[in-house]
């Protein structure tokens, strides 16, 4: 039996779960993995909080020094969040020879490969596979199980507190603002839910997704970003009367040897698999070309499922403790960034429209200047003076629609409220 000593940095929602697991499967790891995982040290922030009755007994601490300087301490995991103090702790950790486990999106998602590589030189072993998708176990699943595969486009509901909001507004009519809160209490929400609803946390699990499938570094400003902060009942009233639902979806896309990345909503037709995932849920739907259309489904968030994925990553670091391989270090590839004229999709805009005679044809011809075709126009009631219009586009591209935007900006009598894209899969952008 190998034991191993561990120091967890936080004690909360994802930490807790898994302490509970840790206690609850450890007769069963040490019959079926030969190991013991001693809890030895918990450091958290505010030692004045109150902790639940079924963590008396921990060693908790304030001091950092308690883990980090402690030779007999294995195995450092982080889950208290953030990039600056997080960052300190790892690379110390590291440096100090210790194996380290974290689910920080926020911090892996512009460090990892440098964190990777100090791993690699001090050979210990990182993980992270909670930090996109929670309990889904996609970044094993890319660097091991598809890595013969060459990915054509992944398209993920990545962020479990955007996808609760928009389905219990479009499910139970409820306010955006009453769905925000009841996510915050189930613990799926980020200490600032900004990074859920504006799409930051997905463009985060975005860009550790696009390292692992492309080989590529990805900032996010590469990434077309939106986020669900203003889509209203309407919106999804009317999308779904179209037969599509409206999903955060996170998506890289190869096109003639170009990446296109984007977090947006996006419509997603009600057949798609990736139209039926509800709630907290979240989904990476990867096209590859051998694989075909494979879809990772489970809950994307919340302390158990998250919990979990952290407890495979140390199942899994002692495996091979002495010769730890930590995720992706080596694949890199030529691909360049999608230019405008080369992200092509449908798009479903939002207009409000003066009720005046001549607006409804001007705002046409706007869109057949640029040789745009309309798959579908709908009129709504008038509303006092205005009247939603809400027009589905043909395929085009950023290119061709940027100076109807510009134009439309201009004129008199029509304001654009949203844009958001219609789910292209890579046949389409070929056939386009
Ligand atoms: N919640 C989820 O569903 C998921 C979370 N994650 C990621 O997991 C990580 C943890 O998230 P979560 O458990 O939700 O976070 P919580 O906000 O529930 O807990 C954070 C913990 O970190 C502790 N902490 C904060 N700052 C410090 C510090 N400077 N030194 C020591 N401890 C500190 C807090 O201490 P105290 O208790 O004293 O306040 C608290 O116990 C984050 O990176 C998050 O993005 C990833 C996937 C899903
Ligand atoms: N806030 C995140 C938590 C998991 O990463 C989410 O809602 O998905």
């Amino acid at each position: 039996m190998k034991n191993y000593r561990i120091g967890i940095f936080g004690l909360g929602t994802v930490a807790s779960g898994l302490i509970k697991i840790l206690k609850k499967e450890k007769i069963n790891y040490q019959n079926r993995f030969n190991v013991n995982f001693e809890l030895s040290q918990v450091v958290v922030h505010d030692l004045q909080k109150k902790r639940a009755p079924e963590f008396d007994g921990l060693n908790i601490s304030d001091d950092p020094a308690k883990i980090i300087e402690d030779p007999a301490i294995d195995i450092v995991i982080e889950l208290i969040g953030g990039k600056t103090v997080a960052k300190n702790i790892i690379e110390e950790s590291l440096q100090t020879g210790k194996h380290v486990i974290t689910a920080n999106k926020d911090l892996i998602a512009s460090e990892g490969r440098k964190l990777s590589r100090l791993a690699k030189e001090k050979h210990v072993g990182l993980f992270y596979e909670a930090a996109v998708a929670g309990g889904i176990p996609i970044l094993r699943s890319l660097s091991n199980s598809l890595a013969s595969d060459e990915i054509e486009q992944i398209n993920g509901i990545v962020n479990g507190t955007s996808n609760f909001i928009l389905s219990q507004m479009r499910q139970n009519k409820i306010s955006y603002a009453a769905a925000l809160k009841t996510a915050q209490e189930k613990g799926f929400a980020e200490a600032d839910p900004s990074n859920d609803v504006d799409g930051i946390d997905a463009a985060y699990k975005l860009q550790i997704l696009a390292d692992f499938t492309f080989g590529k570094q990805i900032n996010q400003r590469d990434i077309q970003m939106g986020g669900i902060r203003t889509i209203t009942q309407a919106d999804l009233q009317d999308v779904t009367d179209l037969g599509y639902e409206i999903k955060l979806l996170a998506s890289a896309t190869v096109i003639s040897n170009k990446l296109e990345l984007s977090v947006a909503p996006t419509l997603v037709p009600k057949g798609h698999p990736l139209a039926s995932v509800q709630n907290e849920n979240n989904a990476v739907f990867v096209n590859g070309r051998y694989s075909g259309g494979l879809m990772f489904y489970g809950p994307g968030a919340g302390e158990f499922p998250t919990a979990n994925s952290v407890a495979a990553d140390l199942i899994e670091l002692t495996k091979k403790i002495d010769q730890p391989e930590s995720f992706n270090t080596n694949f890199s590839s030529d691909l360049t960034l999608a230019k405008p004229k080369d992200r092509i999709a449908s798009r479903y805009i939002v207009f409000n429209v003066a009720n005046r005679p001549g607006v409804m044809h001007k705002l046409s011809a706007f869109f057949l200047m640029s040789d745009i075709n309309f798959r579908n126009i709908r009129q709504y009631d008038p509303v006092g003076d205005n009247t939603r219009v809400v027009i589905i586009t043909y395929p085009a591209s950023d290119a061709q629609l940027n100076p109807v935007k510009t134009t439309i900006r201009k004129a008199r009598g029509v304001e654009i409220i949203h844009e958001f894209k219609l789910l292209i899969e890579p046949k389409e952008v070929t056939n386009a």
